[in-house]
């Protein structure tokens, strides 16, 4: 029984089988977090459009049972205190297996650290996965953003990103830095009496989980090839640790054989196993991205190069993700709170429904998921479209983040 969390009047709960497939009601309870800032534009409009879409799709034997779940700042409004993330909400995403949320804030300096990563950590979504494709009609800095046609796989439990780090002048730090220069033989730390010092944790078991998905996902979707992202010429044994067992892992496991003397392979079946350096990587996605498809890459580079790659093809206003681990899925948009516009009906409620798009697709309710996409499709080529498309495009008809929803739903 929960505190604050009322439970829909109808539903049932999304189970999961002994091979680890879903078992999916035709009434699951989804829980949803509205999110901070634009989360209260944007999460209402994504749920009428799935609503729609499956009342469309499936008239009226499915139908999506929301349950609001809190976190952020609606969850101190709720529960009171400093309660941004309360035990219940954590308990029902991970009882009900499959959920959604808007975005959540993290101030930047100071203060609490980042929820986002807070959930993804408590319910080891070790998968941060995005899907970069192309929209017609979506207007894009690049000559080509067709070519752009990517599947980032984001390392997201560990690496600098799990937020382990000392204050500069804490007690903790001057022990960590004694530590190091005592201990360690450490002797390039530039200013030891003014840093600040970072952990950047990178294992085998987290780098090999993230990996292996990515590859299965290049199999299992007819892909050409898996490119390992990393730093690894610098940060030798993080990075380049991350490569190497990216490398074997794909021969142990995939068969893969390496090609003219390596360190690239290939599996029996065609795929091409690679790696880049990242900084060439993000000057080589603006040159020739059709040369890259799945990208698997640690959790801060991940992070950079969503955003990057979601500009090339319009921006982080459709740019869609998922959280998973091996059994528990939440969905989320790329993008932030965007906290300027919060409360106007504004911004463009496309990332997060393109997030729902991915959530239907991994409940197994394809017909849905697709009049999701056809009817986005077909909103932005009538050029109705919210600001941030409309700003760049020829003769678009400018709308708000509603009627943007709305315009989709008319074109069901
Ligand atoms: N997963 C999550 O919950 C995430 C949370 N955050 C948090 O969000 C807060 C704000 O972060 P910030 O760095 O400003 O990044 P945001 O992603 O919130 O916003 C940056 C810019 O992206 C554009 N943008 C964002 N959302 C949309 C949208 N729906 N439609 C169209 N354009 C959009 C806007 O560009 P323009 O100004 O050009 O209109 C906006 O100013 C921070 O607290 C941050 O930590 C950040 C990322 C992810
Ligand atoms: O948690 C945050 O505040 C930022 C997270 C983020 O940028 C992301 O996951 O892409
Ligand atoms: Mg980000």
């Amino acid at each position: 029984m929960y505190q604050h969390i009322q439970l829909p009047t109808h539903g049932e709960k999304i189970t999961i089988n002994t091979d680890a497939s879903l078992n999916v009601p035709d009434q699951p309870v989804i829980p949803f977090i509205e999110g901070d800032g634009t989360g209260v534009d944007i999460t209402p409009v994504m749920r009428r459009v799935v609503d729609a879409a499956v009342a469309k799709a499936y008239g009226g034997r499915r139908s999506i049972a929301w349950m609001e779940v809190y976190a952020g700042e609606k969850a101190v409004k709720v529960y009171g205190g400093d309660n941004w993330l309360p035990d219940e909400t954590v308990a029902a995403v991970r009882e009900y297996v499959v959920s959604i949320k808007g975005p959540l804030t993290t101030p930047t300096s100071g203060g609490m650290r980042s929820l986002n990563v807070a959930l993804r950590q408590l319910l080891d979504l070790y998968v941060c996965l995005r899907p970069v494709r192309y929209f017609d009609g979506v207007p894009s800095p690049v000559k080509a953003p067709e070519k752009v046609d990517m599947v980032i796989f984001r390392e997201n439990t560990e690496d600098i990103y799990a937020g382990v780090e000392w204050q500069a002048g804490s007690d903790e730090v001057k022990k960590i830095i004694a530590f190091l220069q005592g201990e360690m033989g450490v002797k390039k730390i530039r200013f030891p009496e003014t840093s600040a010092i970072g952990i950047k944790p990178v294992s085998v078991q987290g780098s090999e989980r993230l990996i292996r998905k990515a590859i299965q996902y290049a199999i299992d979707n007819g892909r050409e090839s898996v490119t390992l992202v990393h730093k690894g010429n610098i940060m030798k044994f993080t990075e380049g640790g991350f490569k190497k067992w990216g490398y074997e892992l794909a021969r142990r496991e995939f068969g893969a054989v390496e090609m003219d003397g390596g360190p690239w392979c290939r599996l029996p079946n065609g795929i091409v196993i690679k790696d880049v350096i990242a900084d060439a990587f993000l000057q080589q996605i603006l040159l020739r991205p059709d040369e890259y498809d799945v990208i698997a890459t640690l959790n801060l580079n991940g992070d950079y190069i969503s955003d990057a790659l979601a500009a090339e093809v319009g921006g982080i206003g459709i740019a869609p993700g998922a959280n998973l681990s091996d059994s528990v899925a939440m969905f989320e948009a790329t993008h932030g709170t965007a906290p300027k516009y919060a409360g106007q009906d504004y911004v463009n409620p496309g990332s997060i429904i393109l997030s729902a798009e991915m959530m239907l697709r991994h409940l197994g309710w394809l017909e849905a998921a697709d009049i999701i996409t056809a009817s986005m499709q077909r909103a932005i080529a009538a050029k109705t479209v919210t600001y941030d498309f409309a700003r760049l495009m020829d003769g678009a008809t400018q709308v708000s983040c509603s009627a943007f929803g709305e315009a989709m739903i008319a074109r069901m």
